[in-house]
C-alpha cells in the first residue's frame, strides 16, 4: 500500500477544477473558492512545481450575466453564455492570482486545435514558454467554436489531453466528492471508497458513473477515462474533494487524499501519444495471423504481405486501423500508401511493390515508429 501521494515528487502538474467547484450551485462564479485555489496554487509554486489548471465555469457566469435562470438547451445560447462568462472567469482568476504575484494566461482550446499536429506542437511550446516565464495558464474548452462532433464537453478529457500536451508528471482533478467510490455516492450510500488503484483498469470504468448533480459535465466516468489517457504519456492522477481543507498543499507534502489512479500503461512517445488521442480513424485493414504478432509481440512494422482486406478511402499519411481477422483493434498508425495502392499491394512481398504501383514510397505499409499497440 503507498504511503505517500504521487503528487509529493511531481515536478509539472495539471489541475483540473470542475463546474462543481467554481461556480455557485450552476448560477454565477464562486469567487471565494477561485480565490482559495489561486492561492493554493500559489502556495505549489512556492514549492518550485509548475502548475497548469483547467477550469470550468464559462457557461455558469455567462448565464449570470445574461440574466437566465435556466441552463439554455440552444447550441448558439449555450455558446454565447460561454463568451460572456469565460470574461468574468478569466477576470476573477486574474484578481486572485495576481495578489499573489503571480500573472495568469487565457488559453481556449478546441479538439481541431490539438488534432492538427503543427497547431498541436504551437500550442505546446506556447505552453511550455509561459511555464517557463512563472506564468499560470488557465485552459478552457472555446466553447463559442465547437460542435457538437468536435466537443470535448467535459473538462476531466481536457485535462488529460493538457497532461499529455505538456507531459505533466501528473493529473489532479479535484470535484464535489472525495474521490472514486465503487458506484455513485449518491445513490448507493453504501459505496465502497477506492484509495488507490491501477489508471486503465478496466474495472474502474464499470464503477464510475455519470454527472450527478446537473452542475457538471461527464460525471466520474469521464475522470476515470482520463486517468487512463493520462497514463499512456506516464502521468498519475488522483481524484480528490476540492472542498477538503489545503488539499494541493497536502498533496504535494506527501499526504494521501483522494482516490490515486497510478500510470501502469506501457510509455508512448509524445508524438505516439499524440496519434492516439487525436487522430481520426479513416479505415481499417485485416492482418493475418503472422502479420499480427509481428505487431503486437515483435514490435515489428507492418508490411503488405500481411495484410488480407482493405476498407475505407484513406490517403498516404492518414490513420488507418489494424485489425484482426475477428475485427478487433491491435494497432493504429500512419499509413504509408492510398487505400487503391493498398488493395492492389496487399498479400503481396514488399520486393514487388515497385513493379505492381511502378514506384515504391516506402517497404512497409505503415512503419513501427508510427504505430501505436492498443
Ligand atoms: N463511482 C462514483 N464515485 C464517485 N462519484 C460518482 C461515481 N459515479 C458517478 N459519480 C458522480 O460524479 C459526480 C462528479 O462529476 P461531475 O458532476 O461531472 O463534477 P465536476 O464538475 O467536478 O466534473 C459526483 O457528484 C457523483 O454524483
Ligand atoms: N467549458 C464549460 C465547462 C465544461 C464542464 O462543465 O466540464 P466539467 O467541469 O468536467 O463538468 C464551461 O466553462 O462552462
Amino acid at each position: 500500500m503507498t504511503t505517500t501521494s504521487v503528487i509529493a515528487d511531481a515536478k509539472r502538474l495539471v489541475v483540473k477544477v470542475g463546474s462543481s467547484l467554481v461556480t455557485d450551485d450552476g448560477r454565477g462564479l464562486d469567487r471565494t473558492a477561485l480565490a482559495r485555489w489561486a492561492g493554493q496554487i500559489a502556495r505549489l509554486r512556492e514549492l518550485g512545481k509548475q502548475v497548469v489548471l483547467v477550469s470550468s465555469g464559462a457557461i455558469a457566469e455567462g448565464m449570470l450575466r445574461l440574466g437566465w435562470n435556466k441552463r439554455p438547451t440552444l447550441i448558439p445560447e449555450l455558446q454565447a453564455a460561454a463568451a460572456v462568462g469565460q470574461m468574468g472567469l478569466a477576470q476573477a482568476y486574474e484578481t486572485s492570482f495576481s495578489q499573489h504575484g503571480l500573472h495568469t494566461a487565457q488559453v481556449l482550446l478546441t479538439h481541431d486545435d490539438l488534432s492538427d499536429r503543427r497547431r498541436y506542437l504551437n500550442a505546446r511550446s506556447t505552453l511550455f514558454t509561459l511555464l517557463r516565464l512563472g506564468v499560470v495558464p488557465i485552459i478552457n474548452e472555446n466553447d463559442t467554436v465547437v460542435t457538437d462532433e468536435i466537443k470535448f464537453g467535459d473538462n476531466d478529457t481536457l485535462g488529460a489531453l493538457v497532461t499529455n500536451l505538456v507531459e505533466a508528471d501528473a493529473l489532479i482533478i479535484l470535484t464535489d466528492q472525495a474521490g472514486l467510490y465503487s458506484a455513485d455516492p449518491r445513490k448507493h450510500p453504501d459505496a465502497r471508497f477506492i484509495a488507490h488503484a491501477a489508471a486503465g483498469d478496466p474495472a474502474l470504468e464499470a464503477m464510475a458513473g455519470g454527472a450527478g448533480s446537473g452542475i457538471g459535465t461527464g460525471g466520474m466516468i469521464t475522470k476515470v477515462i482520463a486517468a487512463r489517457r493520462a497514463a499512456g504519456s506516464g502521468a498519475h492522477t488522483v481524484i480528490a474533494s476540492g472542498r477538503e481543507p489545503e488539499v494541493l498543499a497536502r498533496l504535494a507534502g506527501g499526504e494521501c487524499i483522494g482516490t490515486e489512479l497510478r500510470a501502469a500503461l506501457p510509455l508512448l512517445s509524445a508524438r505516439k501519444q499524440w496519434m492516439a488521442d487525436h487522430l481520426q480513424l479513416r479505415g481499417r485493414v485485416t492482418l493475418d495471423a503472422g502479420a499480427a504478432k509481428a505487431l503486437t509481440q515483435d514490435g515489428k512494422s507492418l508490411l503488405p504481405i500481411g495484410v488480407t482486406a482493405v476498407e475505407g478511402d484513406f490517403e498516404r499519411g492518414d490513420v488507418v486501423a489494424c485489425i484482426d481477422a475477428e475485427g478487433r483493434e491491435l494497432a493504429r498508425g500512419l499509413i504509408n500508401y492510398s487505400a487503391g495502392d493498398t488493395r492492389r499491394i496487399m498479400r503481396q512481398p514488399s520486393s514487388r511493390i515497385e513493379a505492381i504501383l511502378g514506384s515504391m514510397e516506402e517497404p512497409e505499409l505503415m512503419h513501427r515508429d508510427n504505430l501505436v499497440i492498443r
